[in-house]
Formats: C-alpha cells, sequence, structure tokens
C-alpha cells in the first residue's frame, strides 16, 4: 500500500504530536511493506508567520492532491487579538470546508489501564466506548451572517443547518450504530429552544426509519453534559451538531482519563481529514509534556480508513493498550496515589509504542 500522507503540523504541541504519528507509521511501513509519502504542509500559526495566512494557498492545493491529511493542532495566544478570520483557527475551518468532510468521527474509550487516571469512579467509566459522530461543517462555525459591529456594540453568528446537511450527517451515524454491538444512537440537541435543533430532530427521526434495528433516542445538550459524566457506559453513538459536538466530545476525555487520548478521522469529503481532536496547548509546548496517543491513535484510524489496512491499525491500537498496561504515563495521565506507574516524556511514550507496533505487525504478518 501506498499512502501520500498532507502532514499538517500546525501550532505548539501540533509538530511533537505529528512526529511521534509518523515514527509509528514509519514502523508500520518497514514491518508491513507499505509506503508512507508525506508532504509537510504549514497551517495555523506557522502559515501566518511564514505566508501571512493561515491557510496558505500551497497547503489547500497540495493537500487536495493526497490520499489523506493529518493535522496535529492551530492556535497560538500571540494571535488571540486577531479577528476569528484572520485566527490560527480559520486555516483549520477552512481547511475542513475545502476538503468537505461533514462527518467528524471521534470515538471515546475508557482503557482498562486508565481507570484510576479519570476524575470519575472506575464503576462509572469500566466498558466506557462512545463514537462521536459530529458535523462538522455546518451550525454556529459557519454560518452567516457573524460580525462584531463595535460602534453597535453587537455581535452576531449563525446557527443554520439545511436538512440535507443533517440527513448526511444522520447517515453516517446509523450506519455506524447498525454496525456495533448495542447499535444504539443517541441524538444530542437544544429542540426546546431552537428552530435549528426540532429540524435535526425531525430529520434523525425520519432516517431512523431506514434502521429499524438501531434503537434512538434523543438528548438535550445540557443534561447530556451530566449524563455522559454520570452514565457513559448507557451511549453508545452519539450523533450531534458541530458546536455541541465540540463541547462533549472534549468532556468525554473525562472517561478516557485525557483530552490528550482521543483521536478523530472527518470522512465523506474530497480527502479525509485525520485529526486529535485536542488544541495545541500552549501550557505545555515545547516541554516534552504532549501526550502523542491521541494523534497516534488518529494515525490508526488513518491506516483503518484510507488505507484498509485493518491489521496495522489494529496493531497502533493494541500497542496502546499494552504501553499503558505496561504504565506508561506522560503527565497528563500520571495519577498520585497510583502504584506502577513510570512517568515518561512524549518521545518516550512515542518510541515504546513504536516498539510494540512493530513486534504486534510481525506477529500477525507471522500468524498469516
Ligand atoms: N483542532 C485544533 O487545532 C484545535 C485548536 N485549538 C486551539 O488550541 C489553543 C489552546 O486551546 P485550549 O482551549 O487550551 O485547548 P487544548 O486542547 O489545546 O488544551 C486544553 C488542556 O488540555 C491539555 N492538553 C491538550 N492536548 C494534550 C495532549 N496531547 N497531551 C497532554 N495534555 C494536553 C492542555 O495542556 C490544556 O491544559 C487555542 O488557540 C485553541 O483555539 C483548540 C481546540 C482544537
Ligand atoms: C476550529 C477548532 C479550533 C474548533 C475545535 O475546537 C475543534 O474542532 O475541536
Ligand atoms: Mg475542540
Amino acid at each position: 500500500m501506498h499512502l501520500r500522507i498532507a502532514l499538517l503540523a500546525g501550532d505548539g504541541i501540533g509538530p511533537e504530536v505529528i512526529q511521534e504519528a509518523v515514527n509509528v507509521l514509519d514502523a508500520v511501513g518497514e514491518v508491513g511493506g507499505h509506503t508512507f509519502e508525506y508532504m509537510p504542509l504549514l497551517i495555523g500559526g506557522a502559515g501566518i508567520d511564514a505566508h501571512g495566512t493561515p491557510l496558505p494557498n500551497e497547503t489547500l492545493q497540495k493537500t487536495l492532491t493526497c490520499d489523506a491529511a493529518l493535522l496535529g493542532a492551530v492556535g497560538d495566544n500571540k494571535f488571540n487579538k486577531l479577528a476569528p478570520s484572520e485566527r490560527p483557527e480559520a486555516g483549520l475551518l477552512k481547511i475542513r470546508a475545502e476538503l468537505g468532510g461533514f462527518a467528524n468521527l471521534r470515538p471515546a474509550i475508557a482503557y482498562k489501564a486508565l481507570a484510576n487516571n479519570s476524575p470519575l469512579r472506575h464503576e462509572i467509566t469500566e466498558g466506557a466506548d462512545i463514537m462521536f459522530v459530529r458535523e462538522l461543517l455546518g451550525g454556529l462555525y459557519f454560518g452567516e451572517p457573524r460580525l462584531w459591529d463595535k460602534q453597535l456594540r453587537r455581535a452576531h453568528n449563525t446557527m443554520v443547518y439545511t436538512q440535507d446537511e443533517v440527513e448526511r450527517v444522520a447517515r453516517i451515524a446509523f450506519d455506524i450504530a447498525a454496525k456495533r454491538p448495542k447499535k444504539k444512537l443517541t441524538s444530542v440537541d437544544k429542540a426546546n429552544v431552537l428552530e435549528c435543533s426540532q429540524m435535526w430532530r425531525f430529520v434523525v427521526d425520519q432516517v431512523a426509519n431506514e434502521y429499524p434495528n438501531v434503537t434512538v433516542e434523543h438528548q438535550l445538550v445540557d443534561s447530556m453534559a451530566i449524563h455522559l459524566m454520570t452514565r457513559p457506559r448507557d451511549f453508545d453513538v452519539i450523533l450531534t451538531e458541530n458546536l455541541f459536538g465540540d463541547i462533549l466530545s472534549d468532556e468525554s476525555g473525562v472517561i478516557t482519563g485525557s483530552l490528550g487520548m482521543l483521536p478523530s478521522a472527518t470522512v465523506g469529503g474530497k480527502v479525509n481529514l485525520y485529526e486529535p481532536i485536542h488544541g495545541s496547548a500552549p501550557d505545555i509546548a515545547g516541554q516534552g509534556k504532549a501526550n502523542p496517543i491521541g494523534t497516534i491513535l488518529t494515525a490508526a484510524m488513518m491506516l483503518r480508513i484510507s488505507g484498509g489496512l485493518e491489521t496495522e491499525a489494529k496493531g497502533i491500537e493494541d500497542a496502546v493498550v499494552q504501553v499503558l498496561e505496561a504504565g506508561y504515563r506522560t503527565p497528563d495521565i500520571l495519577s498520585r496515589n497510583v502504584d506502577g506507574q513510570h512517568a515518561v516524556d512524549t518521545q518516550l511514550m512515542g518510541r515504546l509504542l513504536v516498539d510494540l507496533v512493530k513486534a504486534n505487525l510481525a506477529a500477525s504478518l507471522s500468524a498469516l
């Protein structure tokens, strides 16, 4: 298998975690006989610094020629005073829109080895395995008009969805739910207040008729924030709009032990975009403290979805379980009062995973 991968490292911890994912991909390539061709491209603050724009044209054009795009994170405090349309984050929103992927898949799994690293009690998180399907191209992040009228001392953002936009992401979520053991879909909205949400619910119910084997429920987003923390095991696929999905999926970092553990894949467009769900973490950037696991699991999603490399993806996911069970912890998942932990930095976590991935793949190849 040959994959051309646009490498959009971005800002802050982005380049640090992307490097570890590349090392793991290289290990997969070496053992599995695949070639991964990387195209490093600037985005976010790195794009602003080099070319005055968070999405240089070269980045977009070259990404469009690739089989997949792997992104770290964007954002830097030095740009905080810029208007939203000029900030690093605007580059990410623009590339998402241009690539066209509308379904952002964000799995959140409670790893057994991290049971004592979550502030939630073990019996609450044990076995939790959620797949968020977040609509990525609509809602408040893209709706027009949007402005801050400083003279009128008033600002607008617009939540807008078409029925077609809801339908296409709902279909992806139902397809996923239909293939999972629990076959349950929870659609999250704010239908007691918002017309967008009332329409969302109407469309989801229509699509549900095509999936009689999937159990459907609707939840309001405010109480859902509580249900997610008090009974995460009751959920399977969670379908929601852009902003609600952004917030709830970050919240699921509590279930997994850290935001740094969470991967994502965006599908449905011209080129799939793979990114961990966390941001550029300026508070820990450049210190070797970043957890690369979310990005490494993101690379596994890329191999599975864009490369059809199921064994290789599983080899990475198993390596993550093994490294955690052996007690290795970056600072974000290191707990006080827990025995058997070994503190590691970003690079050592990456190296341990490279070795485990190589061993896992060699074992599965020799078993063939
Ligand atoms: N996809 C992207 O590129 C995203 C970019 N951002 C941007 O990132 C910047 C920082 O935003 P924040 O709200 O602080 O969110 P953040 O996700 O960057 O960080 C939140 C907290 O989680 C920690 N954290 C995040 N990723 C981690 C990792 N891999 N390992 C260990 N700890 C990790 C950070 O140290 C911080 O304490 C902002 O400029 C924001 O706009 C935020 C979210 C997504
Ligand atoms: C544009 C991004 C900064 C929004 C975000 O936080 C995300 O997509 O997770
Ligand atoms: Mg976010």
